[in-house]
């Protein structure tokens, strides 16, 4: 042990500093052991325990020279409180256990030693900087030598625009000034916005195997050290990650692009990727930051005619589940509780909607390949849109609900037909667009794969000899292993994540990175045929629908038998058959025209909490 200054020591070889220091409440030692940073105080008080008041006082008299210590799990950083960088508060983060329900939810909280001091001599200075890198590295740098650098994609509209003041008092404050990391805040200035700055970001991806063994280090050694950006962090709503994800695809390198960690800090009205990734607040997502635990999370392609590719990793919703979203955007202001005004509304509403929808189940997946590549082989292997039953039929019908039907849903929303169309338009390159445009003019556009936009492969889809539109009615014309749904819902929507929303465990059971989606559903009368108005419910699907929706804190609606059906799919083909609703992803409006959807197996990786767990 090496004297480094007045009464301060340095335990140099195994970089255990004992400093001494001194509180508000009096000095003491600090030292960093190999478990537990403690200060013992020389006299009376405890570090924990100053503050005013004589009952305070009185009690510490009782506590004399009682050690506090804090677990090294549980620290996170340490604060330079002074420009000389004598003085210091370390920083730490608990666990707590809040009941939702049936389910717990682990979060965390943090908080902070009192300031400690040390003289102002060189060595004390040195001293105080060794021991905040010291604790800084080994708790908050995902075992690097180097800070990670964040990138921080900031929606200052999200929620109720809360997000700016998140930046301030966590992501700057703590992510950078306590543990040390590298942030770099970014606010989008527009929709869409936040794909520019995805795709613009220069990248430090780490190797594959680093990826592959995941779960610990969100990074990777081999990343260290780079320039480029270690993680992209959402701090805004799903829509703000959303935008980001198409980014991602969107950029020539995309498929090792993937392999950095997204990150999403709850800052919008629903919050479903933050929730379903343990990130309950602001402060859990700080420590989760630190952390750096990445998982696995499945990716879906969404192709739409006459050629947008979307990517999508959280829902598509369609008839109430979409309603009481888009139909309450208005009420953006009141953040989470327009989702259950939209809900109760839909419950008074009463509706059923209708829609046409087959999926592939994962243990159907095999045969479906085998069917398609024999029947490829019997065709010769020809590719692209063929005159069969279900391409015969799409040809001259593209956009299947039409112009007049769109128009339905605009004047119904107010500005629906032009945010559909917009985020289209915006979300295609330039180059796309133009070629989108062109393939909307002519008839049969956009029923092969081949006229998407390039990206991950889909094999599912590709083993459709075309994508039929409309629908057919049956499964006679898709390959082995699809399964159809009924053709009318009370309730619909295709989950990735067990959360859709804080306070909405919409998918109890699901994981987001089994390769599979999963579809719920509640069957509505049947007859409710192609472009038909929206049908009032039968007795019982209201009590049914209440039944969910006090079910949905906590997913507990799932246990109770009849309430919805649940099927799991690797692919899905959808078509919107009804004027009065949406049909959503990731909370993201899309046009309403069929749509085909394959699940990428954790194909990005998002970063969890600490103590995230999904059901086995
Ligand atoms: N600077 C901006 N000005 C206006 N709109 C923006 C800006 N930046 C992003 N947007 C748009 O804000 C919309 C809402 O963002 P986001 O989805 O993150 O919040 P939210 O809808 O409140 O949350 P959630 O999706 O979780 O319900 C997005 O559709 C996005 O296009």
């Amino acid at each position: 042990m090496a004297v480094i200054g007045d009464g301060i020591n340095l335990d140099v070889e195994q970089a255990r500093p004992c400093l001494r220091v001194r509180t508000p409440a009096g000095p003491g030692v600090l030292v960093l052991e190999e478990r537990r940073l403690t200060f013992t105080p020389d006299l009376t008080w405890s570090p924990f325990r100053h503050g005013p008041g004589f009952l305070r006082w009185l009690t510490s008299l009782f506590r004399r020279n009682k050690a506090q210590s804090i677990p090294v799990e549980q620290l996170l950083g340490a604060r330079l409180e002074n420009p000389a960088g004598t003085a210091f508060t370390v920083w730490y983060a608990v666990e707590r256990v809040a009941k939702a329900g049936c389910v717990e939810r682990r979060s965390f909280k943090l908080l902070h030693t009192p300031r400690f001091e040390v003289a102002n001599t060189p060595g004390d200075v040195e001293a105080v900087a060794e021991l905040v890198t010291h604790i800084r590295r080994t708790s908050s740098w995902w075992g690097r030598a180097t800070p990670p650098h964040l990138a921080a994609i900031v929606n200052p509209v999200s929620g109720r625009g809360g997000a700016a003041r998140v930046v301030d008092s966590h992501l700057l404050p703590l992510l950078r000034d306590v543990a040390g990391l590298r942030v770099t805040v970014m606010k989008t200035r527009a929709p869409m916005h936040a794909a520019e700055l995805v795709r613009d970001l220069t990248l430090n991806v780490p190797p594959a195997e680093a990826a592959a063994a995941g779960a610990a280090a969100a990074g990777g050694q081999g990343a260290e050290g780079a320039e480029g950006v270690d993680a992209i962090v959402f701090v805004g709503g799903d829509g703000t990650l959303y935008e980001g994800l198409q980014g991602l695809f969107q950029r020539p390198d995309w498929a090792s692009a993937v392999r950095v960690p997204l990150a999403a800090v709850p800052c919008g009205s629903g919050n479903g990727v933050a929730a379903s990734a343990g990130m309950w607040d602001a402060d859990t997502a700080v420590v989760a930051l630190c952390r750096g635990r990445a998982e696995p999370v499945d990716v879906a392609s969404v192709l739409q005619p006459p050629g947008s590719r979307f990517y999508c990793v959280l829902s598509v919703v369609y008839g109430a589940m979409a309603n009481l979203d888009i139909g309450t955007q208005h009420l953006r202001w009141m953040g989470e509780l327009r989702f259950h005004l939209g809900g109760v509304w839909e419950i008074i509403r009463g509706r059923c909607y209708s829609a046409r929808v087959f999926f592939l189940p994962p243990e159907a997946e095999a045969a479906s390949a085998s069917a398609s590549a024999s029947a490829l082989a019997a065709d010769g292997a020809s590719a692209g849109p063929r005159s069969g039953a279900a391409g015969g039929v799409a040809g001259a019908q593209a956009v299947p609900v039409g112009a007049a039907a769109r128009g339905a849903v605009g004047a119904a929303a107010g500005t629906a037909e032009a945010g559909a169309g917009g985020m289209e338009e915006r979300l295609l390159p330039s180059d796309e667009r133009s070629r989108s445009g062109d393939m909307a003019a002519g008839a049969g556009a956009g029923l092969a794969v081949s006229d998407y936009p390039a990206g991950p492969p889909l094999p599912i889809l590709s083993g459709l000899r075309s994508l039929p539109s409309p629908l057919p009615d049956t499964t006679d014309t898709l390959p082995a292993g699809w399964r159809k749904l009924p053709d009318s819902f009370a309730v619909f929507g295709a989950y990735n994540t067990q959360y859709l929303a804080l306070g909405a465990r919409m998918n109890p059971g699901g994981r987001m990175g089994d390769g599979a989606w999963d579809v719920w559903h509640m069957e509505g009368p049947p007859g409710v045929g192609r472009n038909a108005s929206s049908r009032p419910a039968p007795r019982g699907m209201r009590m049914r629908s209440l039944r969910m929706l006090l079910g949905t804190e906590d997913g507990s609606f799932a246990n109770t038998p009849g309430v919805l059906d649940v099927v799991k799919a690797r692919a899905l083909l959808f078509e919107q058959r009804d004027v009065a609703t949406y049909t959503v992803l990731d909370g993201e409006q899309v046009p309403d025209r069929p749509l085909y959807l394959e699940c990428h197996p954790g194909l990005c990786r998002l970063m969890v909490s600490p103590s995230f767990q999904e059901p086995r």
